[in-house]
């Protein structure tokens, strides 16, 4: 039987979406995924994502039974994805999901989702606007979380010196259930990213490798961002990444706790609540086409 898939994209980083709600197990294995985000000969896509069923939110009233589960271009199995957890609540409003009621006395001023990831509990709020707004949880940053050696596993790491490529960059590492690795630099057009993401991607201080931010900071509102994405490479955006950079930001001391991230395809709108230490991020999702799996892929 051919697969049935959809093409989303936030700010560019780009998606496949299947809607696995039928079965527990993802339609595609990781290396199939592999051959269906292949640019050339494939659909295309950064990574590829499963709605699936999850029957112990059901059992447990938590949620409203939906899982995410991505796997990166590489094949590789991210806990978590900012960018496709606000495309597959696009996804789920097309597919006619009813979401959960506005509750404004409860602090959910907008309809929402609730979907479990590789990160936790994630709460999708469909802005009045067409945007969706994210609770991505709490930022974690001891060592141990992330993971890192750089310092010992029970500290953080705050503008710690690594050396890259004969380079020292210091750098701050915070962990959005997926690991982030965030250098503050003074212009982002010197980096050569295919050069550089690379290597810090597998750098031996990062055992599960790592997402790494090249940061530009305009103002204490406003940064700009480059980014290599574990298991994807260069892309245009990067949501998890977005929200790390403002908590690397505020604990650098240079940004505020609401900070615009300007990605190359686009901007993000991030929130780090003094109030819940939650990160909110708030930015587009946009549906691209829709397809069948032909048979030229496997
Ligand atoms: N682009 C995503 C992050 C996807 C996962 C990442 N490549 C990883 O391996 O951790 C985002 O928008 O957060």
């Amino acid at each position: 039987m051919p697969i049935a898939f959809s093409k989303y994209h936030g700010l560019g980083n780009n998606f496949i979406l299947i809607d696995n709600r039928h079965q527990a197990e993802p339609l595609l294995s990781q290396a199939e995924a592999i051959e269906w985000c292949d640019r050339n000969f494939g659909i295309g896509a950064d990574g590829v994502i499963f709605l699936l069923p999850d029957t112990n939110s059901q059992e447990s009233g938590q949620g409203n039974g939906h899982v995410m589960r991505i796997f990166n271009s590489d094949g590789s199995e991210p806990e978590m994805c900012g960018n496709g957890v606000r495309c597959l609540a696009k996804f789920m409003q097309d597919l006619e999901i009813k979401p959960i009621a506005a509750d404004p006395t409860n602090g959910q001023p907008n309809p929402h989702y609730k979907l479990q990831t590789g990160a936790g509990l994630i709460g999708l709020q469909l802005d009045a606007d067409g945007q969706i707004t994210v609770d991505m949880g709490e930022p974690h940053l001891l060592a141990k979380e992330i993971p890192t050696t750089l310092v010992d596993a029970e500290e953080k790491a705050i503008a710690i010196d690594l050396e890259v490529a004969g380079q020292t960059w210091q750098v701050t590492t915070v962990s959005m259930g997926n690991p982030h690795c965030i250098t503050f630099i003074d212009d982002v057009a010197k980096i050569d990213l295919a050069a550089i993401g690379p290597q810090f991607e597998h750098h031996s201080a990062f055992p599960q490798r790592i997402n790494t931010e090249f940061i530009q900071v305009r103002d204490r509102n406003y940064v700009k961002m480059l980014v290599w994405e574990r298991g994807a490479g260069a892309t245009l955006a990067c949501g998890t990444g977005a929200c790390a950079v403002v908590v690397a930001g505020v604990l650098n001391n240079v940004c505020d706790r609401q900070c615009t991230v300007n990605l190359p395809g686009g901007d993000l709108r991030i929130h780090w609540s003094e109030t819940t230490n939650h990160v909110m991020m708030t930015g587009p999702a946009v549906k691209v086409f829709t397809g069948l799996q032909a048979d030229g892929i496997n």
